[in-house]
């Protein structure tokens, strides 16, 4: 089922100090660490390298605030990237005070803007129930404004304006600026649509979303109470990931901590991968000039990865002109080489990638969940997703075409807004022919023109359809029949007399969509039905676990869903998400897939320095992904755009420390060839893997000790601090030391011991030629020979 963030009650707790709390808190951290979190006052700026516990620093201050009783939740705020980590932070808040901390607003830029907006966006002129525009509504917006200007949408296409309004307000340009600025056709039609657009949202009683962080900012200008009342109110600002803040959540950040300028934000300047959605990196780098007070801690342990891997990403970033010098070092095991794998299609990539996994499932007692694959855009994808449904190995794939973006959801999804807010012009134009009901592009054309003639939103047209004399009496008619089908449905929403999902699935009945989906049996239409359905559970859900739930506010989780929180928790997938996605969360298994001129970097980056500078810290936050082992993978040839295309290695593939780095053993690419087209199938040659690529020298050496229950207990030291590894009789004597016979490897002698019962782990030796093999004892069947 679909998850949908949960809505925060907005009940205040009281947290009482609790010392021992307090202690605890402190204890789970490093000198430095500490030194962030009890740095409660004034400005404070945490830079550190990835995977050197800034979130964690970050989630602990917001827990020591209230356990050391410096604050009470509802004096926090804390902006996160994604729904999902704000989730996190808050669950962890509450585990580490071990107590309800409900009243801390803690979310993304956008949903805690839009909340704010809910309550306060009256004051300029939004109802309650304003809907919030993803880009492809905005378009839509866009072509008719066009339209109605005759301006011709193939000569500038809408999905550029939309770009380049999308920009301007990122820069916080309004229309007015704007039109001063433009220069040249391209920019002078954007002049002119832009104000256009805008007043089209508003009558819309619409906001998209760069204006869920813009209108606040006009609220709190306008309106000094307003801003004075949650300047006052929010004691602590907290900003993750703030390298990636732009022009209008810095200005947000200053305005809301302006009063008790205890303002904590924690980045990463090599790790800012947004700036093409306007992010601006000189937020971050400037921090000390806008604050001239401001503590500045570096964290410079890395507790994520390995050595090597961290080898690898500082030789990646290491070629970045622009950054502010940090050091990174870690106490981690060098940990095994990095793993280069060379392909000769997507296909074959795809294949290597999927025997890994299971490679490392079988042997090593990797869960599915520990997985990820990582790429440059979404398309690749599909050939990943194939190779794994192929051996039935579970995945996940985050953001592409969520499932909040398919058609028919989106269908359902506008009949909803619709009740809401009728006078969403783009919801409207969705669906008020879709099942076709007599309403075609004539009818709606007329009644466009006169909501244009009259000064009304659309729906407001609707409702004076008898006043159209331009409308033939069958279009009045059926304009009317579907003018009461909403009326009736938003008069029931608003009572709430019946429950939300009940009222939803009643609507798309009546309305016909299902029927529309059931009329041809093809599997689509048997996909798009169930989908239909989910969406109703989740709705159902959501209605069920959230404290004052209503329709209004389910389709405002929905709107400001980011692609992570879409994921299903808590079930054993690999995860497959695009780089930019990836960004603050660890894997213990990283693929960093399609390293390839043209794909990564990709072409139209390679032109300017700062736009390939963009790519390469995009690697480098792929890479700090990964804490145990990475992969680097390429394909020599791949279908892009419907074309076979040819490729090179990508240039990042050269720049890095090449010693930390072993191609993965399989021969020449012509060998390759001969494995990959055999008709046998991926598993057969499984055994025969990559004896390479694991290091000859992992250490540990152990001792086994006996025991009362009759159970050996074998102990050993794994160099992370010396973990018990347990398993039982039933694998005879191995210990490090043991001389044992492996079926396919021959004589070798155990190196070293990890895991326990069906996970127990050994590394053995198995001669030069083979090499270090990590097993799994519950496949491996060693026979143990003395
Ligand atoms: N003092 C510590 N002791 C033990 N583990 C730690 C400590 N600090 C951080 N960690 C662990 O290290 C990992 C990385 O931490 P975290 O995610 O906070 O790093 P980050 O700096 O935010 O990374 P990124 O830049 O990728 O967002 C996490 O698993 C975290 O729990
Ligand atoms: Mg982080």
């Amino acid at each position: 089922m679909r998850r949908i963030p949960i809505r925060r009650s907005t009940t205040h707790t009281q947290v009482d100090p609790d010392p021992e709390a307090e202690q605890r808190i402190l204890d789970g951290l490093n000198d430095k660490q500490r030194e962030a979190v009890t740095t409660t006052e004034g400005p404070v700026m945490i830079i550190a390298g990835p995977g050197s516990g800034k979130t964690r620093a970050l989630t602990h201050r917001i827990a020591y605030l209230l356990a050391a009783g410096k604050a009470q939740p509802r004096d926090i705020l804390a902006l996160t990237f994604t729904n999902k980590a704000a989730n996190e932070m808050q669950e962890r808040v509450e585990a580490l005070v071990g107590d309800d901390a409900r009243g801390m607003w803690v979310g993304t830029f956008h949903s805690s803007f839009a909340r704010l907006l809910r309550m306060e966006g009256d004051k300029i002129g939004y109802s309650e129930d304003f809907s919030i525009y993803d880009t492809a509504d905005s378009k839509r917006l866009i072509r008719q404004q066009m339209k109605g200007r005759n301006l011709d949408t193939d000569v500038v296409k809408p999905r550029s304006v939309q770009r380049m309004i999308s920009s301007a307000k990122n820069e916080m340009i309004d229309p007015q600026e704007y039109a001063e600025l433009a220069r040249g056709d391209q920019q002078e039609i954007v002049a002119e649509v832009y104000p256009a657009y805008e007043r089209a949202l508003k009558q819309a009683n619409a906001l998209d979303f760069d204006d869920l962080l813009l209108k606040p900012i006009e609220l709190f200008e306008q309106h000094e109470d307003v801003l004075e009342k949650y300047q006052t109110r929010w004691q602590y600002v907290h900003i993750d990931e703030y390298q990636d803040t732009n022009q209008a959540q810095y200005v947000l950040a200053r305005k809301l901590s302006a009063r008790h300028k205890n303002l904590c934000v924690v980045g990463d300047d090599a790790q800012s991968i947004y700036a093409f959605r306007g992010a601006d990196i000189t937020n971050i780098l400037n921090f000390d000039n806008d604050y001239p007070d401001a503590t500045t801690i570096r964290l410079e342990r890395n507790y994520r990865s390995t050595e090597n891997i961290i080898r690898l990403a500082d030789s990646i970033i290491e070629e970045n002109d622009d950054q502010i010098e940090k050091s990174l070092w870690t106490d981690n095991a060098e940990g095994e080489y990095v793993a280069l794998m060379e392909a000769l299609s997507e296909k074959d990539e795809a294949q290597k990638i999927e025997r890994r996994v299971r490679d490392l499932h079988l042997r090593d007692g990797m869960e599915y969940g520990d997985f990820a694959v990582l790429y440059r855009t979404n398309a690749q994808s599909r050939a990943i997703e194939e190779a794994l449904r192929k051996e039935n190995v579970p995945y996940r794939v985050i953001g592409g075409t969520s499932f909040y973006e398919r058609k028919e959801i989106k269908d359902v999804l506008a009949y909803l807004k619709l009740l809401v807010n009728p006078n969403d012009t783009a919801s409207l134009q969705r669906v008020i022919n879709y099942p076709t009901r007599g309403i075609g592009d004539k009818t709606q054309a007329r009644l466009q023109r006169y909501a244009q003639q009259h000064s009304l939103s659309l729906w407001q047209a609707v409702e004076r359809v008898e006043e159209i004399e331009t409308l033939g009496t069958r279009a009045e008619r059926a304009v009317g029949k579907f003018r009461r089908l909403i009326a009736r449905y938003a008069s029931k929403a608003g009572t709430g007399s019946v429950p939300a999902d009940e009222l939803a699935r009643d609507l798309i009945q009546d309305a016909g969509l299902l029927s529309e989906l059931r009329k041809e049996h093809t599997r689509e239409n048997l996909q798009r039905w169930e989908n239909v359905q989910e969406l109703i559970s989740a709705l159902a859900e959501y209605v069920e676990s959230t404290e004052d739930a209503t329709i209004s506010t389910f389709l405002q989780e929905v709107a400001l869903m980011t692609d992570q929180d879409e994921a299903e928790e808590g079930d054993d997938k690999v995860t497959l998400m695009t780089l930019h996605a990836a960004k603050g969360t660890e894997f213990p298994v990283v693929f960093v897939a399609g390293l390839e001129e043209g794909l990564f970097p990709l072409e139209q980056a390679t032109q300017e320095k700062a736009e390939l500078e963009e790519e390469r810290r995009l690697f480098y936050v792929g890479v700090t992904r990964a804490e145990e082992r990475l992969y680097l993978s390429w394909a020599r040839s791949r279908y892009r755009y419907g074309e076979q295309t040819s490729n090179t290695r990508s240039r990042f593939l050269e720049e890095v420390d090449s010693d930390v780095v072993r191609t993965e053993a399989g021969g020449e690419l012509e060998q390759q060839t001969d494995r990959f087209s055999a008709e046998e199938g991926p598993s057969a040659d499984y055994d025969e893997m990559d004896p390479h690529y694991y290091r000859q020298d992992l250490s540990g050496d152990g001792g086994a000790t006996g025991s009362s229950d009759g159970l050996r207990r074998i102990e050993s030291t794994d160099g992370g601090g010396g973990r018990r590894v347990v398993y039982d009789e039933g694998h005879g004597e191995i210990v490090p030391g043991a001389q044992v016979e492996h079926q396919k490897f021959g004589r070798g002698k155990v190196q070293s011991l990890e895991g326990e019962g069906d996970k127990a782990t050994a590394v053995v030796f198995f001669g030069s030629d083979v090499g270090n093999k990590k097993l799994k004892l519950k496949y491996a069947n060693l026979r143990v020979i003395g």
